[in-house]
């Protein structure tokens, strides 16, 4: 893994946006070979997109050619409602940057049948071979997109029921009212993010310290999903400062270290 220690949310935000334009760059994709991206929500990735958008417009990427998968949406929040997260992407990012609507893919919270809704994500996914690259933020207790505490690490897209800590987190969202934020969503498993060629997660704030230790120091866990991308081949996790106060001097010291001398296509 690479686990990049940085200063400041807009370090992170600055970082993670040209690793994501660097490898659309590097890929050279075109209408037949697109470059498939897989990308969050939440308050994490919102100056990450500011910075793609800042790079879109100063001609330094095209997302003309880039397939985009989310990770997660809402069961029966309309795809109209501001937080759904549809409203949530279009906003922040596709309304601003030259991606093609037909390219867009987000799970729809709003049909008859989830099942067959989330089968047939795992098979458009499949139907472009992989996703190259997959941006995740991450949960206080270590969710990612929404594989809860205690979620398979074997788990494909599917409905979750989302856990109290979860609605607590995510009512600030929704007039800080619990009894608001929908109680299920439609999330791609553990074994989809662990499918992609490349995994980057960002984390900021002390209140993702613990997440991050799980992610980088503890054993492999269902009640930490993140920890599950320790078995990953090219797994990096993007921090601010406050995000790696539970980690060791001594682990924080070795993967700066690491920067400084790496070669970068080695993981
Ligand atoms: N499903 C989303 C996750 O994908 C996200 O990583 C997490 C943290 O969000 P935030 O970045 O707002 O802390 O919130 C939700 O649960």
């Amino acid at each position: 893994m690479r686990l990049i220690p940085l200063q400041t949310d807009e370090q992170v935000a600055k970082w993670s946006a040209r690793h994501i334009v660097d490898r659309i760059n590097q890929f050279k994709p075109t209408e037949e070979r697109p470059f498939v991206l897989g990308l969050p929500t939440g308050g994490t990735p919102l100056k990450t997109y500011k910075e793609l958008i800042k790079l879109y417009q100063a001609g330094e990427v095209s997302f003309k050619n880039v397939v985009t998968f989310n990770m997660d949406e809402y069961v029966g929040l309309p795809q109209e409602h501001p937080e759904s997260y549809h409203s949530f992407m279009y906003k922040n990012f596709f309304n601003h940057v030259d991606i093609q609507e037909k390219n867009i893919n987000i799970l729809n919270g709003n049909t008859e049948d989830h099942d067959e809704e989330c089968r047939r994500y795992e098979e458009k996914i499949k139907s472009y071979g992989k996703i190259n690259l997959f941006m995740g933020g991450v949960g206080n207790d270590g969710h990612i997109a929404f594989n809860e505490p205690a979620s398979s690490l074997s788990s494909r897209t599917r409905i979750k029921t989302l856990t109290t800590d979860t609605l607590i987190a995510n009512s600030r969202f929704f007039n800080n009212d619990v009894n608001q934020v929908p109680k299920y969503a439609l999330t791609i498993g553990v074994a989809t993010l662990l499918d992609a060629e490349e995994v980057m997660i960002l984390a900021t704030g002390h209140q993702k310290a613990l997440a991050v230790q799980a992610g980088v120091e503890n054993s492999i866990n269902h009640f930490w999903t993140i920890s599950a991308l320790q078995q990953h081949r090219h797994y990096i996790l993007v921090c601010d400062e406050p995000a790696t106060q539970e980690l060791k001097v001594k682990t924080v010291k070795y993967f700066t270290e690491l920067e400084r001398r790496a070669i970068h296509s080695v993981v």
